[in-house]
């Protein structure tokens, strides 16, 4: 893994984004045999809304899958959630965290507030710019809400005059999922939720 980064110059921060990173359970040895003083940054959003935004990514490249509900429960009717399921499994925030842990301690790893990236985008990447050390460069000056895209965007892409927002896949409509199952949902993630809040003394009040 460390020969694969790229060589930096002094100032010059090297970043290398994999989403597997923060469920894999191999990572956090590796990257701590890379480096001990990393600094580590996850994006956390609501585990319930983010399972069906994985399935809904899932399903757009897979004709014929299964629906949500029916790969979501071990057994629908007694409610048993499959929490070996990808989409579930990895909003066991928690559970991840604790293995992390092992290797770095908590003021090495960054929390993005997911719902609040959406909602105050210039607020979050304050915080990121903080906790790497970095200028305050990006402010709410980078930013327009666009409504038809119903997120915000980039006034400038870099290195361009042009706007920017995210891709057609980044921000898409989720397939309907019945509510006695997000409910069922809300439910089992309730008390995964309340130990990552402890874990990481930030209340990210999910429902
Ligand atoms: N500004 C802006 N524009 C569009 N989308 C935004 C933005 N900020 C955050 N998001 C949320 O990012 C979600 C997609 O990111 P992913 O985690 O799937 O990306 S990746 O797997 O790391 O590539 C995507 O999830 P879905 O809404 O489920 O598509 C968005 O909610």
């Amino acid at each position: 893994m460390g020969s694969m980064m790229p060589k930096a110059l002094d100032g010059q921060i090297v970043m290398e984004k994999t989403p597997r990173y923060f469920v894999t359970v191999e990572t956090p040895a590796r990257v701590r045999a890379m480096s001990r003083d990393v600094k580590l940054i996850v994006v956390v959003r609501d585990p319930v809304t983010r399972a069906i935004s994985d399935y809904t990514q899932i399903a757009s490249k897979t004709p014929g899958i299964s629906s949500f509900e029916s790969l979501a429960f071990k057994n629908r009717s007694s409610g048993q959630v499959n929490s070996l399921w990808s989409p579930i499994y990895i909003g066991l925030y928690a559970q991840h965290l604790e293995r992390w842990l092992a290797y770095f301690p908590l003021s090495q790893i960054h929390f993005v507030h997911g719902e609040r990236l959406v909602s105050d985008p210039a607020f979050e990447l304050g915080r990121v710019q903080d906790f790497l050390g970095l200028e305050r460069i990006i402010t709410d000056k980078h930013f327009y809400f666009n409504k038809t895209k119903g997120f915000p965007c980039l006034k400038k892409a870099e290195g361009s005059a042009e706007p920017h927002c995210l891709g057609k896949t980044k921000g898409r409509t989720h397939v309907r999922v019945e509510p006695e199952v997000i409910n069922n949902l809300r439910d089992f993630y309730h008390p995964h939720n309340l130990r990552f809040y402890q874990m990481t003394g930030m209340d990210f009040r999910w429902k």
